[in-house]
């Protein structure tokens, strides 16, 4: 495919399913947001928050990551980020999106997490209404804090899980092993909420079993270094577990130094139900579109291929099947 075909990328219907909805704030927001709460960042310009987007890992990342989202306070601001992120899957034709949020990275600072579900709720409604985009909300656990605090969080959230589809796992991988939270994950499947995690992004193959066999989770999010474990694929195989790859932010956080070496079409065409996905995409460099332009220029992606992920996006959803049957008859036939 060449990169003239972009258009064919823009004309195919997507799901995303591995966006965490504070790295879709873009630096411009950001400004904005410091200035209307009086929230002082160590930047002055623009051009000095995307100078410093150097990462060298993931922990790197995380620390810039959590500094940008001290600016949002305000159910207004929950409301507005979510809102820009919603034109952006607009524009890349993403019909349907399942956001991950973090509260414990706003409740920390003292904002209720009320605040945060009703602000980022009340845009997915919108979207919904006014573009036919759909969506469900994930509710992540920092794992760089105990377990304690996850369930403090989960009890937190019990009066706004009608808007809450699932539970996941992020932050500082390694060292951070998903045992850590099997109690949490138990109460949530109690609670009919669907799980996933973060697992084989830095930390080894033996996370994703983990994740796989105590916290019992329906997909792993990135889980690229399943690679390293034959067995392990074949189990993912077999078991039809999708993963939520994230190209741009591998090569950003360098998983991988260059994209030439992304085993995601590799994976594709062994069986496994990948999906491409922006992660963070104010941080890495684009948004979902620019992810499979990036597997088209560097990969070689058929348009076959990227037909192949996009039905794969719907199929690993938590939509129903009759709608990801839908999506699949409208994508085969582009
Ligand atoms: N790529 C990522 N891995 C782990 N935690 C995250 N939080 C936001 N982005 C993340
Ligand atoms: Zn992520």
């Amino acid at each position: 495919m060449s990169i003239a075909d972009l258009d064919f990328i823009k004309t195919l219907p997507k799901a995303e399913l591995h966006l965490h909805i504070e790295g879709s704030l873009e630096p411009e927001l950001m400004f904005e947001l410091s200035r209307r709460n009086k929230i002082e960042i160590p930047f002055s310009s623009v051009e000095e928050i995307k100078a410093a987007y150097k990462f060298h890992n993931l922990q790197s990342f995380l620390d810039i990551y959590y500094q940008g989202a001290s600016v949002l306070i305000h159910e207004q601001d929950f409301y507005d980020l979510t809102m820009a992120y919603l034109l952006r899957c607009r524009e890349d034709n993403v019909v349907h999106t399942e956001i991950f949020f973090d509260p414990q990275t706003h409740t920390e600072r003292g904002i209720d997490i009320g605040v945060v579900i009703r602000g980022i709720h009340s845009a997915l409604k919108d979207a919904e209404s006014e573009w036919g985009i759909s969506s469900h909300l994930i509710l992540c656990f920092l794992r760089h804090l105990s377990e304690e605090e996850a369930i403090t969080t989960l009890k937190a959230a019990k009066p706004y899980l009608e808007f809450i589809k699932g539970v996941g796992l992020d932050s500082s991988e390694l060292g951070h092993p998903p045992s850590k939270f099997q109690q949490v994950f138990a109460m949530a499947k109690e609670l009919g909420l669907e799980r996933v995690a973060h697992a084989g992004e830095e930390g080894p193959a033996e996370y994703i079993k983990e994740a796989l066999d105590l916290l019992d989770v329906s997909r792993i999010d990135h889980g690229v270094r399943c690679v390293e474990d034959e067995a392990l694929i074949e189990r993912l195989i077999d078991r039809e577990i999708p993963l939520t790859v994230c190209p741009l932010s591998n090569t950003a956080l360098c998983v991988y130094d260059d994209m030439s070496q992304h085993p995601i079409l590799q994976l594709l065409e062994r069986g496994l139900c990948v999906t491409v996905n922006a992660d963070d995409p104010a941080y890495f460099g684009g948004y979902v579109n620019r992810n499979y332009q990036a597997l088209s220029e560097s990969l070689g992606m058929t348009k076959k291929q990227a037909k192949k992920l996009a039905i794969n996006s719907f199929k690993a959803s938590y939509i129903s099947q009759a709608q990801q049957q839908k999506w699949a008859e409208v994508i085969a036939a582009i």
